[in-house]
C-alpha cells in the first residue's frame, strides 16, 4: 500500500470512497474505508477484481464481506504471501543465471575435450602431453563450476522447502475464518470449483444455517458474548460434518455445510441432527455465571442443480433457509417446501 497522490488526488479518492460506502450503506470505519480506498486507488488487482465481481452479481456488501476482503487482499498475511512470491521469483532468477553459467562451462569443457582428442597422437608424445594438460586444467575448471552449481542448488533446495511450508501455512490460514475456525467463502469457492471440475454432474447438498434472533442476543448480552456464542455454535455445527464435507462461515451469523455425494433426504437428516445438537448447547456467562438463553438455528437444505451456477445455487439455498424462518424458526426446511 504505497500512495504518491497529491492532496487534490487524495481528496478526490477520499470523496469517491465516502460515496461508495454511503451507496452501499457501509460504516466508514478503518477496515471498510481502507478496502474501498484501495479499490478506488486501483493498484491492487486482486482486490479490484473481487469487488468488480461482487458488483457484477449485485452481491451485498456488509461488514463481514468487507472484513473478508481486507483479510484476503490487504492483511499482513496477504502482504507476507506477496513477499514470499517475490522471494520465489528472485530465487528462480538466480538459479536460472547459475545454470546458464554452468551450461556454458560444460559446453567449453566439451570443446576442449574435442580439441584434445584431435591432439592425441601415439607418435607425438609432446603433442599428446600438451593435450592431456589442457584436459586436466579444463577438468579443474569444470569441477569448480559444478561445485558452485551444486552449492547453489543445495541452498535453493533448502530455501524452497522453507518457502513452501510457509506458503502452505499461509494458504491454510487464508482459507479459514479467524473467529470460528471454519472455512471461509474463498475456500468454499475453491472446493466447489474443484468438485464441479472433477465431475460437473456431481451431486452436492447444501445446508444453510442461520442463528435465530441473534440481533436480540447481541443487544442483550453484547457483541463480545455474541462472538463467543457464534464460535461455539460454529464448532458444534462442524462436529456433524465428516471429512468429505465442508463447514463454512458464509456470513456474519450464517453458515453453510456443503456435502458432496449426499442426497436431499440424507442432508435433511443431517440438518435435523445439527439443529437438535445446537438446541442442546448450554451457555453460561463467564462474568455473572448465569445461564444464557438457549440458542436455536434455522436450516435450509437444497441440492445443486447442474443447470445453475454456484451463485444461483447459494442464493437458492438461502431462500430455502428463509422458508424455515417464515415457518417459525428452529426448524429445517428443504427445497421441496419451496416448490409447494
Ligand atoms: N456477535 C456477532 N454478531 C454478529 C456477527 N456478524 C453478524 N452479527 C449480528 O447478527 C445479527 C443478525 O441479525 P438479523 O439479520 O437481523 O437476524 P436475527 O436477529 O438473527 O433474526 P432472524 O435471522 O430473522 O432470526 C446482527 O445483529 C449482526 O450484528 C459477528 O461476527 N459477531
Amino acid at each position: 500500500m504505497k500512495y504518491q497522490d497529491s492532496i487534490e488526488q487524495a481528496s478526490e479518492k477520499a470523496a469517491l470512497t465516502a460515496a461508495f460506502l454511503q451507496r452501499h450503506r457501509l460504516a466508514a470505519h478503518p477496515v471498510n474505508y481502507t478496502v474501498i480506498y484501495e479499490y478506488i486507488n486501483g493498484q491492487n488487482d486482486g482486490l479490484c477484481q473481487a469487488i468488480e465481481q461482487k458488483l457484477a452479481v449485485q452481491s451485498n456488501f456488509d461488514d463481514f464481506v468487507m472484513a473478508e476482503l481486507y483479510s484476503q487482499w490487504l492483511s499482513p498475511q496477504h502482504q507476507r504471501q506477496e513477499e514470499l512470491t517475490r522471494q520465489v521469483t528472485t530465487m528462480l532468477a538466480k538459479l536460472s543465471g547459475t545454470t546458464d553459467i554452468a551450461s556454458e562451462a560444460v559446453q567449453h569443457y566439451i570443446d576442449v575435450l574435442d580439441q584434445a582428442l584431435l591432439g592425441l597422437d601415439p607418435h607425438n608424445a609432446n603433442r599428446s602431453r600438451d593435450s592431456v594438460n589442457k584436459v586436466i586444467s579444463a577438468t579443474y575448471a569444470i569441477k569448480a563450476s559444478q561445485q558452485k552449481l551444486k552449492d547453489q542448488l543445495d541452498f535453493s533446495n533448502e530455501q524452497c522447502h522453507a518457502l513452501r511450508s510457509e506458503l502452505d501455512h499461509l494458504k491454510k490460514e487464508r482459507q479459514l475464518d479467524p473467529l470460528t475456525g471454519l472455512y471461509n467463502r474463498l475456500a468454499m469457492q475453491e472446493h466447489l470449483d474443484l468438485w464441479l471440475t472433477e465431475n460437473p454432474g456431481r451431486r452436492i447438498a447444501a445446508i444453510a444455517v442461520n442463528l435465530d434472533h441473534f440481533s436480540q442476543f447481541n443487544q442483550d448480552y453484547g457483541f463480545g458474548v455474541g462472538d463467543v456464542i457464534l464460535s461455539k455454535v460454529a464448532r458444534k455445527i462442524a462436529s456433524y460434518v465428516q471429512e468429505s464435507g465442508l463447514p463454512v462461515r458464509s456470513g456474519g451469523e450464517e453458515f453453510l455445510i456443503l456435502l458432496p455425494d449426499v442426497d436431499l433426504r440424507t442432508a435433511g437428516e443431517i440438518a435435523e441432527q445439527v439443529r437438535k445438537g445446537v438446541e442442546k448447547l448450554r451457555f453460561v456467562s463467564a462474568k455473572s455465571k448465569k445461564t444464557l438463553p438457549k440458542i436455536t438455528i434455522s436450516l435450509g437444505v437444497s441440492i445443486y442443480n447442474t443447470a445453475e451456477n454456484w451463485h444461483q445455487f447459494l442464493s437458492r439455498s438461502s431462500k430455502v433457509l428463509q422458508e424455515a424462518k417464515v415457518r417459525g424458526r428452529n426448524q429445517v426446511a428443504t427445497e421441496l417446501m419451496l416448490a409447494n
